[in-house]
């Protein structure tokens, strides 16, 4: 698709000025309540004003996990589409691409031209995001190597492309990190040599001395942090600790055991006013985390990439339960032989990523209480095995059991090869864009005056993630199509348009087809034309 040109919308209530985008939204829902035996509907709504900031600024990404297969292909494609590298393979030159990133490779319905067709574009055009090629990267990791020796040890990367690559990626080299054996496999030990010392809060301050570096040397106007490190078990959630700001942060100051590496790095770019995005399943946004993300008026996101297996059984157990079809065994085995296998070889820290892959049935389950009693569910098992040969390329089988009409039982069965890194890797980006998109967008109530920004917690990114973290109180959605669909509505929200209802009654009612044809439909309050006079003579209503 050639880049279309600006998008500009031509509404009353919408005004673009240099700095922003200002958009008058009436923002529709349904009011169920139960009335005796009745299910009472009634809609409402709610007169929106949203602000975009324009100006995108310049961005930085720090990674913690830099030199990880995630963190090395990650910066490998952003420096292989920024520079439009080419290279050669047994199956001739290769372009780079961000395949699977959906700001980068996906299109939005936009609406439909005068003859009704759907008119798509990208979705980096709906609204101002940063440009991948912009971005400046940074991070850290407990591994020295720089990233192209990380580049070379993940074998992710074909090996031409890496020869263009290493000059500029060897110049690369992660910053010292936060090493705690307890809460990683003992496994990851032989690689644990670039370490911060000191206590939790001195290596607390050191990180927030590493974005402030990173920030002046770059001259950036926004930080992400974005954890793409190994799996950590579940820290244990303790009252009078982990549950408010002050108490994390006196937990902090005291040493804590069961404040986790990857709560110092969350507590560090919080307070250096940088969102932070939990990559991997462990639990690192307790609730002082998100409390003290509240305070500081920054945005958090997790947990865990939904990248291969997961993502896949977000789309299929909704198609199978909003099809009438009852999902009663689910089986997820795969072997993988990266690093992150590795690390996941271990009972705690698997036991992590279990929980995530684990729990995304649930709401789809929940919408359905014709198939489903309350409180059943199917049988789900999810394996993975450590197969150093496989390296990256993940070798997932999975084994859908439904019942169908009379008892009957359809069974499918799905296996997925793939480089699990160059799944993950267009998410890091998506994350990173939206992430900032999100934040450069405010609210208000029509006729009042203060402006505020989304929750703290950002959820508008749960297309993104396995175990979407929400607000308190607000319900996890994990249906793909759903996240996919609020993403897309609150951008066009943005914008002032509605939101895409799939209806096209223009298509289905004949004196609608008939505007269609005659222009009426985009114009019912103008004087008719000849066109529509015409079809009015011939009985065209
Ligand atoms: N498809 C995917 O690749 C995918 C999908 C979902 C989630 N994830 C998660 O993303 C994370 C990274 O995956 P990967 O394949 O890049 O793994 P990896 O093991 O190759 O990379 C992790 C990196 O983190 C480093 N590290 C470990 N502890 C650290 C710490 N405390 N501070 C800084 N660096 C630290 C390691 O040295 C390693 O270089 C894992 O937690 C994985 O579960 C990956
Ligand atoms: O995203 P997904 O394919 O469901 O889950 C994946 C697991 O199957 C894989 O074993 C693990 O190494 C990755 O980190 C990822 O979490």
């Amino acid at each position: 698709m050639e880049r279309t040109s600006n998008i500009l919308v031509s509404s009353p209530n919408l005004k673009y000025t240099d700095d922003f985008i200002f958009a008058d939204y009436e923002y529709e829902e349904t009011l169920v309540t139960k009335k005796g035996d009745d299910l009472v509907a009634k809609p409402f709504k709610t007169s929106l004003c949203l602000r975009t900031a324009r100006k995108v600024g310049k961005v930085g990404i720090m990674l913690v996990g830099w030199g990880g297969n995630n963190g090395s292909t990650f910066t490998a494609a952003v420096l292989a589409n920024k520079h439009q590298l080419s290279w050669n393979t047994k199956n001739g030159t290769l372009q780079s691409n961000w395949w699977g990133s959906i700001t980068q490779a996906s299109t939005v319905r936009l609406g439909m031209d005068e003859n009704g067709q759907d008119v798509y574009v990208p979705m980096s055009q709906l609204l101002p995001m940063v440009n991948p090629d912009d971005i400046a990267i940074d991070g850290w990791d407990i591994s020295p190597l720089n990233l192209a020796e990380s580049m070379v040890r993940a074998k992710v990367i074909d090996y031409d492309l890496q020869q263009k690559l290493r000059k500029e990626m060897a110049t690369m080299k992660p910053r010292p990190a936060i090493y705690d054996p307890d809460f990683i496999a003992a496994n990851q030990a032989d690689r644990a040599t670039n370490l911060i010392r000191g206590t939790k809060y001195e290596q607390y301050l050191q990180i927030r001395a590493d974005i402030k570096d990173f920030k002046d040397r770059q001259k950036l106007d926004k930080v992400i942090v974005l954890w793409t490190a190994n799996t950590e078990r579940f820290c244990e959630v303790k009252p009078g600790i982990h549950d408010t700001s002050d108490n994390i942060e006196k937990a902090l100051r005291n040493n804590e055991p069961e404040i986790s590496p990857s709560t110092v790095f969350a507590l560090a770019a919080i307070d250096e006013g940088c969102c932070y995005i939990n990559g991997s399943p462990q639990n690192t946004l307790v609730d002082g985390v998100v409390d003290r993300a509240e305070r500081n008026n920054v945005f958090v996101a997790g947990d865990d990439f939904k990248s291969g297996q997961t993502k896949l059984k977000s789309v299929l157990v909704d198609f199978l339960v909003s099809a009438g079809l009852k999902p009663v065994s689910i089986v997820s085995y795969n072997h993988l032989g990266n690093n992150d296998g590795k690390n996941l070889s271990a009972p705690k820290q698997f036991r992590s990523k279990e929980i995530t892959k684990s729990n995304v049935v649930d709401d789809m389950v929940e919408s359905n209480r014709i198939v489903y009693q309350p409180g059943e569910k199917p049988d789900h098992v999810v394996v993975i095995k450590y197969v150093p040969y496989v390296g990256d390329s993940k070798r997932a089988m999975d084994e859908y059991t439904s019942e169908i009409l009379l008892h009957g039982t359809n069974t499918i069965v799905v296996h997925n090869t793939c480089e699990d890194s160059l799944l993950a890797v267009p998410l890091i980006l998506d994350l990173a864009l939206l992430a900032d998109l999100f934040s450069r967008l405010s609210l208000k109530r029509k006729g009042t005056e203060e402006w505020t920004g989304l929750h703290s917690v950002m959820s508008s990114l749960s297309y993104l993630l396995k175990a979407p973290l929400v607000p308190a109180g607000a319900p996890v959605v994990n249906a793909l199509f759903k996240q996919r669909a609020a993403l897309e509505n609150i951008m066009r929200a943005a914008l002032a348009l509605p939101p895409n209802h799939q209806m096209q009654l223009e298509h289905k009612v004949p004196f609608l087809m008939s505007d269609l044809r005659t222009g009426r439909l985009f114009s019912p309050d103008a004087p008719p034309t000849k066109k529509q006079k015409v079809a009015h003579t011939n009985g065209d209503q």
